[in-house]
């Protein structure tokens, strides 16, 4: 039987004043009245009439009306649209290519339009079931994997962070629950969200909109990823850790996800979410949420806003076309106001380390200096509020990320009650985490070496630090 999950239409490119009352036909729903309210009282309209490629969409993950650029309908339709029909579809062909798969697998048919858009081209697609080896790059598409090891290589720096006595054991089944608790969170992220996936450039090609997989399949993935790496974590590592996990994989899916679509206040969730996994780290080592754990999750919580703002500032676009509550899209001062003063509160976060005594002093002066780096950024954006000022914070904000925990790593204090091979495995997480950013950690085979260098040092004043990573 074939499944239908996609419907798209080919109405025509519309002015502004047609494509509002093209949504308002659309949807019936408060969000995307509110949506038309929003896009108004933002003034973005131009992004709207400056898009090539317009979509409106109804409510739920199984059915995407898109306005999308297939030629031939739509130059039938701007030639209604021209000729005044109103309707903007020009009656005809339509049905010419009906239960015909077209050269990218799409039908084309009236049979599956709702009632009162029979006038619209329908497209759809049957979902095909993909091979086993197929499967890799679907799950690693559902995971979102570069972000999902980024993620994880924090909750690495939380584990390598402590003080307490570490085990290589705990370490590889705290990094194997926490990734498979991401992998969960990403992959219930994107069975919620087609329909909006299908209306940002940015998103289009992702695995439920191009369905190349079922949504059930998807959510089955993510129900057992999620599942295992709770009871991983529960199993191997502590319940704290486990309970920190499941809540954070709740928060970012059932929270977070559906937020986006409803209050600017999603980005302050999303922060918590990416917050929690150092504190996870911590925990992991030492089974309680001492106030180093609160510093270093506040630390993640604050760079997020930097990092997050400048790159909506650039999805603006995208993101107001699919509906989602961004500030860069309803409110770009404070936007840029909030990047500023989260960039701001990374000074505190830099200096309570040493005064936690998880680092020496010198960590307050040279990650302070990054800091420095990355406040001119935000305050440049802050300023200009341009798409270069924008994308300058956040490349900035990917590799300061990396930097400063490697810095805090490089600084820390009092390892002694850990084994070498364990730093050792540590301190190759942080190197990689130095080098890899969001992109290239799966890529990154090297090995490295761990050197004691002063382990008896423990004169906080003493500059140099107990851990020193060189590469083979
Ligand atoms: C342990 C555990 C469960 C950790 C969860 C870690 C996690 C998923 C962090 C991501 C944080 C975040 C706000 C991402 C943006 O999602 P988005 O939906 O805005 O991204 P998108 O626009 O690319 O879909």
């Amino acid at each position: 039987m074939q499944s239908v999950s996609q419907i798209s239409s080919g109405a025509p490119r519309l002015i502004r004043s047609g494509y509002n009352s093209f949504q308002a036909r659309m949807h019936s729903t408060a969000w995307s009245h509110s949506l038309n309210r929003l896009n108004q009282r933002s003034s973005l309209s131009f992004l709207h009439a400056s898009s090539s490629r317009s979509t409106a969409s109804l409510k739920g993950p199984r059915i995407i009306f898109t306005r999308a650029s297939f030629s031939s309908n739509n130059t039938r339709s701007a030639a209604a649209a021209a000729a005044g029909s109103g309707s903007g579809t020009v009656p005809g062909d339509v049905t010419a290519k009906e239960d015909t798969p077209d050269d990218t697998g799409f039908f084309t048919s009236r049979a599956y339009a709702p009632a009162g858009y029979q006038d619209y081209d329908i497209r759809w697609k049957e979902v095909k079931k993909p091979t086993l080896a197929g499967l890799i790059p679907i799950y690693l598409d559902l995971s979102k994997a570069r972000l999902g090891a980024l993620v994880t290589l924090t909750t690495m720096c939380g584990y390598a962070m402590t003080t307490a006595s570490t085990s290589l054991t705990t370490l590889l089944s705290l990094t194997a629950g926490t990734a498979l608790c991401i992998t969960s969170a990403n992959a219930y992220n994107q069975f919620v969200e087609p329909p909006y996936d299908a209306q940002m450039s940015r998103t289009r090609n992702r695995i439920l909109v191009r369905k190349a997989v079922s949504p059930l399949h998807a959510w089955s993935f993510a129900t057992v990823t999620g599942l295992s790496g709770t009871a991983l974590l529960a199993v191997a590592v502590n319940p704290l850790t486990a309970v920190l996990g499941a809540a954070n994989l709740v928060l970012y899916s059932a929270v977070y996800t559906p937020m986006k679509r409803m209050s600017i206040a999603n980005t302050w969730v999303g922060a918590i979410v990416g917050a929690i996994p150092p504190m996870m780290g911590w925990a992991a080592c030492t089974n309680s949420l001492d106030p180093e754990a609160w510093l270093l999750g506040f630390f993640l919580y604050a760079w997020q806003f930097p990092h997050f703002n400048s790159l909506a500032w650039n999805l603006r676009a995208d993101y107001s076309k699919a509906g989602y509550r961004m500030m860069a899209v309803t409110d770009p001062k404070l936007n840029a106001r909030v990047s500023l003063r989260y960039t701001l509160a990374l000074f505190p976060c830099v200096a309570l380390a040493p005064y936690l005594d998880m680092t020496t002093w010198w960590f307050a002066i040279d990650g302070n200096i990054v800091n420095a780096v990355m406040l001119a950024g935000a305050a440049n954006f802050w300023r200009k509020r341009d798409d270069k000022s924008a994308r300058q914070l956040f490349f900035g904000s990917l590799i300061y990320l990396p930097v400063v925990l490697a810095l805090m790593m490089f600084h820390k204090k009092g390892k002694d009650a850990s084994t070498p091979l364990e730093d050792g495995a540590l301190a190759s997480a942080a190197a990689v985490s130095a080098s890899s950013g969001l992109h290239t950690i799966e890529d990154d085979d090297d090995e490295y070496e761990y050197v004691d260098e002063d382990e008896d040092d423990e004169d906080e004043t003493h500059h140099t630090t107990s851990a020193q990573i060189k590469k083979h």
